[in-house]
């Protein structure tokens, strides 16, 4: 049977999920030919918001790359729009000419971001925020330019700005109506996200109203209609988004504000059908792609003649994009009229919770500071669920053994874990038992669960967790280490522990490895996790370390070196300073240069002086060279600071001897500020601390390195001995789930907060966890007094071995 022509316009995620929802009913059915404007394959327009935020890359976020096109023989024409559509003959034309026939077409052309008409909007330096050419564009801007304008504080302005911020511009949001994000939250909880937002360092002009952008060429700033104006270099317009239907318009086809469409998704010209943000059902057209999924899939079954239950609209669910943030918002959450609200609100902690109630069916709910609930509500709202038998308070906060059991496990099958994709729990369980998955990439292949937004992964890690019991190993990966072996992380430490494998030869023949020596990416891996496995027994090879490593010191460019005394919490005395000073002096040490860690670096170190330098400075080593605590940084605090609400150095201090000299899979960098204004920038290290009043917040996964991520709340805690256990097991779980040199930034992103979370909250994890720890930090002695003090390692490391 010949095959029919099947034309789709628009290469974008609603579009391209309806042709492999189409290919997964029949391979054989169409010849598919696909236009799209942009020169890229379908990519997850979601994840531009990560790629701004500088957690993910262009590169990664291809949804199907070119080869998966020609393996499903998909005409595809990228970098080409069409310019019409002829009913009568049954073809599209395209702005390059080509003119293609078709026997059904489906229109899924998206949305266009919808720009101010104010005077200047066509300056330089303004853009939308939309596709990766926008992206581009404000990446571009933030290496030159430093004050950055967002129009438009909803889901995307707010992205936007967190991005811009990541990227080091100074970032105002303008903002229409009185509260953020008021298509989505109510007035305590939109009021709530500006505090939260505040702090992280944006600054908001609300009630705002632009009149004009002014400037030469490029953009200079904007005058608002009060008369007052605001500096700006870059002006990124987020303020909502108009349907893409001039194509459908001038074609005949009958729109409202998008492509109007029936149950099945067919427009009113026969053999046209309309999907995505484009389409507008029942008068109203989607802005997720939780909808418009559900709309490809009816679609598809309807094109391919099968029997498909109709579309009805869908209910919604939001969540904010924005590290260090939980808010979620679903269905109808504004109260009043014929609906009840029920509330909590913990002021002190910063978490709001509310359901709106219509009669006894829950319509609607806003979360924020603790959003865990969220996937239950949303599926309680979808299925319309009378809760008059429920003590109420209990939905909003599960007590008893609800409360203590994981979220997951008190789910029933048939509730949604992945909300942009509508993966079930029992599809992620069947996955699992029947398909053999055992990691989130595996179920993300299977079911699509974590293939958008990825705000589910700690979830369906969960639910691997829960299936899998103790097969379950949260980083399971299949990725081999390096081009020697075959092996993951995983495999390589279960053999180590299991084989009782002691050195790093051993862990090669006995694991088969393909080359006899290891490589450079191999050894030193190897190395950490046979002494990460067995602290007691296993003795470095510091053959297999990098040069600094193996030196204890920083090598620089003219082959010299820089060393870095310990100063624990940043303090020192006039002892460590007269002994430094003294050092500089004496082995005309060229330049002297405080570190942005708060410590002392003595650069330009001749290799031969190393020993006596370490001898007479007679402090610890710093391990500014080491994949293991670099430096606690601190602000002053209670002590000094007017604004001190804890004491910042003393934490900083415990933690600093506590932990000091620990390997770990990457650097690890600390900070303990006393008071939210953060000193110390305790938001972006590995580990960071802020006083609050009654005690600490502690945030994890910060960076300010080239990927910078702001550090996300992992706990709140009352005093300095929890902030220590709590750091204790973090830093272990860490230290045994992490690929080696893998940041816990990246770890962070990868296992998921929540995963984490759920670990640490089993006190007994966290004991064992400790206990693991301990027995790591118990073999600690300092390696420049160890050199000192053993002749031969001195023989060794400075008379014998080449640096190279
Ligand atoms: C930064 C950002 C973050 C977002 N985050 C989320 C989120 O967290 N969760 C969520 O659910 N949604 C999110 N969204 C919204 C989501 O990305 C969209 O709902 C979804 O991409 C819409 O899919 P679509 O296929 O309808 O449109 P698009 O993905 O826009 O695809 C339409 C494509 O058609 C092309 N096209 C248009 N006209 C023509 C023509 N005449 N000829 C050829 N090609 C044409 C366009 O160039 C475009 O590539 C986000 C959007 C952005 C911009
Ligand atoms: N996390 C997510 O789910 C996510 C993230 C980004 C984008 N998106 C989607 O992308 C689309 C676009 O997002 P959006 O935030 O632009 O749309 P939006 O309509 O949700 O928000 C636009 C905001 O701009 C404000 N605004 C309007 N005119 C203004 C003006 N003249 N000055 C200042 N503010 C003004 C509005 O009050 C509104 O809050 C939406 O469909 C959204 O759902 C979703
Ligand atoms: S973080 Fe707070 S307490 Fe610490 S120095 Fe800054 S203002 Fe003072
Ligand atoms: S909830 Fe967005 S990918 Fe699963």
């Amino acid at each position: 049977m010949e095959k029919k022509k099947l034309v789709l316009i628009g290469n974008g995620m609603a579009g391209v999920r309806a042709i492999e929802e189409i290919l997964k009913v029949s391979k054989d059915l169409f010849d598919i030919t696909i236009f799209g404007s942009e020169p890229h394959p379908n990519y997850n327009r979601i994840l531009l918001s990560k790629v701004l935020q500088g957690d993910t890359k262009v590169k990664d976020i291809t949804l199907n790359d070119w080869e998966w096109y020609e393996e499903n023989n998909i005409t595809l024409y990228t970098g080409e729009t069409v310019t019409k559509i002829n009913p009568e003959m049954m073809a599209v034309v395209s702005d390059k000419g080509r003119v293609v026939p078709y026997d059904e077409l489906i229109i899924a052309t998206g949305s266009v971001p919808f720009i101010l008409p104010l005077p200047g909007a066509d300056k330089q330096g303004v853009t939308a925020f939309r596709d990766i050419k926008d992206t581009d564009i404000m990446l571009e801007a933030s290496k030159n330019y430093k004050k950055a304008a967002v129009i438009g504080g909803g889901l995307l302005g707010l992205e936007a700005a967190r991005g811009l911020l990541n990227l080091g511009m100074d970032v105002s949001v303008i903002h229409i109506a009185p509260t953020l994000m008021e298509r989505q939250l109510d007035e305590t909880a939109g009021r709530l996200l500006q505090k939260e937002l505040e702090k992280q360092g944006m600054k908001f002009l609300l009630e705002a109203q632009t009149q004009e952008i002014y400037g030469a060429d490029r953009v200079e700033g904007l005058k608002f209609k009060d008369g007052t104006h605001l500096e700006a270099d870059l002006v990124v317009m987020a303020v909502g988004i108009k349907p893409n239907i001039e194509l459908a318009k001038e074609s005949g086809i009958a729109v409202n504000r998008g492509i109007i469409v029936n149950d099945f998704l067919q427009t009113d010209l026969p053999h046209v059908y309309s999907v995505g943000e484009c389409a507008e059902h029942n008068g109203i057209p989607y802005g997720l792609v939780a909808p418009l999924y559900e709309q490809a899939k009816v679609l598809a079954s309807h094109i391919c003649g099968q029997e498909a239950a109709p579309y009805q609209g869908s209910v919604l669910s939001t969540q904010l994009k924005v590290s260090g943030v939980e808010v979620f918002s679903a269905g109808d959450f504004m109260d009043g009229d014929d609906k009840k609200s029920l509330k909590i609100f913990d002021e002190q902690d910063g978490i709001y919770k509310k359901i709106v109630l219509k009669g006894n069916k829950i319509v609607g709910a806003v979360l924020f500071g603790d959003s865990k609930e969220g996937n239950r509500l949303f599926s309680m709202i979808k299925k319309e669920a009378d809760i008059s038998d429920t003590e109420k308070i209990t939905i909003l906060q599960p007590v008893g053994e609800e409360a203590g059991a994981s979220l997951v496990a008190s789910m029933s099958a048939d509730e949604i874990i992945c909300g942009c994709n509508g993966v079930s729990k029992g599809a992620i369980v069947q996955a699992i038992q029947e398909k053999g998955c055992t990691s989130v990439d595996a179920i993300k292949a299977c079911t699509s669960a974590s293939r958008s937004c990825g705000g589910c992964k700690p979830l369906v890690a969960d639910v691997l967790q829960l299936t899998l019991g103790s097969e379950f190993d949260a980083s399971a990966q299949k990725e081999a280490i390096c081009g020697c072996t075959t092996l993951s992380r995983e495999e390589i430490v279960d053999g180590i522990k299991e084989k009782g494998l002691t050195h790093i030869r051993e862990v090669m023949n006995v694991l088969g490895w393909e080359s006899e020596e290891g490589c450079s990416k191999c050894r030193p891996a190897v190395n950490y996790y046979l002494g990460m496995v067995n602290p007691k027994q296993y003795e470095d090879e510091r053959e297999s370390r990098f040069v600094n490593e193996r030196m204890h010191a920083n090598i620089q460019k003219d082959g010299t070196y820089s060393v870095v005394p310990r100063m624990y919490g940043g303090v020192t005395n006039a002892n460590e300073l007269r002994r430094i000073a003294d050092v500089v002096e004496k082995y005309e040490i060229p330049l002297v240069k405080v570190t942005g860690g708060q410590r002392i670096d003595l650069f330009g170190v001749k290799k031969d002086d190393l020993p006596k330098v370490w001898q007479d400075l007679d402090m610890n080593s710093g391990y500014a060279y080491g994949k293991s605590l670099r430096t606690v940084k601190t602000c002053v605090g209670e002590t000094f600071c007017r604004f001190g609400t804890q004491d910042s150095m003393g934490l900083g201090i415990d933690l600093e001897k506590k932990f000091e000299g620990l390997q770990t899979p990457h650097k690890v960098k600390m900070a303990v500020s006393a008071c939210p204004r953060s000193c110390a920038e305790s938001g972006f290290k590995d580990i960071g601390f802020i006083g609050i009043d009654g005690g600490w917040e502690i945030y994890v996964g910060g960076n300010g390195g080239t990927h910078v991520r702001g550090g996300d709340l992992l706990y709140k805690v009352k005093t300095d001995q929890e902030a220590m256990e709590i750091t204790g097991a973090y830093l272990q779980y860490y230290r045994e789930t992490a690929n080696y040199l893998e940041r816990t930034s990246a770890w962070i992103e990868r296992v998921g907060l929540a995963h984490v979370q759920s670990v640490l909250d089993d006190k007994n994890k966290r004991t064992e966890l400790n206990a693991r720890m301990d027995e790591a930090l118990s073999v600690y002695k300092d390696p420049w007094k160890e050199i000192i003090e053993s002749k031969k390692t001195t023989k060794e490391l400075f008379e014998t071995v080449g640096i190279s």
